[in-house]
């Protein structure tokens, strides 16, 4: 795919929306230390041939730059000339689109994310039992119990994104990474969002009440 498949009107809309996305969640303190990435999905998608725009490595998250997003294709590989690297952990992006056909996806380092990460870290899943906010991800069924998975941390990220396809859970969308944070997606940016507040509001539940049971 080239770049010029890309409409210049969908790569600014697409920029704009990571913007607004990021703002919010800076304000959340969601971004320490650098951490996080942030992407859309811009163009038409094919499983084989796709293309979204991703936060650039290692940036300040809560301030805007005009170097803050680029566009890259299925692979990774940045889309237009530039000096702009993508974030480090790309090619996990690449493997939620691929997998799922999502339209958004978002990461981030919190400390709820991590602690159930590594409290549930040997189960290799968080299980959440009847709590009303599961219904953020559809799931309707009274008393529904769901366990969200947990992925060894690599050094390597190819390693990590190898295991993808393998851990996501259809009706569950979003994949921890022990000790590291949490990726969560939808069909766009709006869905990605809500999907994301929902984890968070769950591990901070699971925290507490593995605490309370102690
Ligand atoms: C600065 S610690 C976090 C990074 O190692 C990484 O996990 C992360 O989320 C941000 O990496 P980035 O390359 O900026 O997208
Ligand atoms: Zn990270």
């Amino acid at each position: 795919m080239s770049f010029d498949a890309i409409r210049l009107e969908e790569k600014q809309q697409a920029f704009a929306e990571l913007r607004e996305v990021k703002t919010i969640f800076a304000e959340r303190g969601w971004f320490p230390g650098t951490s996080g990435n942030l992407s859309i999905r811009t163009g038409e998608f094919s499983p084989d041939q796709f293309a979204f725009a991703i936060t650039s490595s290692g940036k300040d998250k809560s301030v805007h730059t005009p170097s803050d997003y680029l566009l890259v294709d299925q692979n990774g590989k940045p889309m237009e000339a530039t000096g702009l690297k993508p974030s480090a952990e790309t090619l996990i992006h690449c493997e939620i689109y691929r997998a799922t056909g999502c339209g958004a996806i978002f990461h981030v380092h919190t400390v709820f994310n991590n602690l159930v990460s590594e409290l549930y870290g040997e189960h290799g899943s968080v299980p959440v039992d009847g709590v009303e906010l599961i219904k953020a991800f559809n799931i309707w069924e009274e008393e529904a119990q769901i366990e969200i998975p947990i992925l060894p941390n690599y050094a390597d990220i190819p390693s990590i994104a190898k295991l993808v396809k393998g851990a996501i859970v259809p009706r569950i969308p979003g994949i921890l990474l022990r000790k590291h944070g949490i990726y969560a997606w939808g069909a766009n940016a709006f869905e990605a969002k809500r999907h994301l507040e929902a984890f968070e509001f769950l591990f901070e539940y699971a925290y507490r009440l593995a605490l309370l049971k102690k």
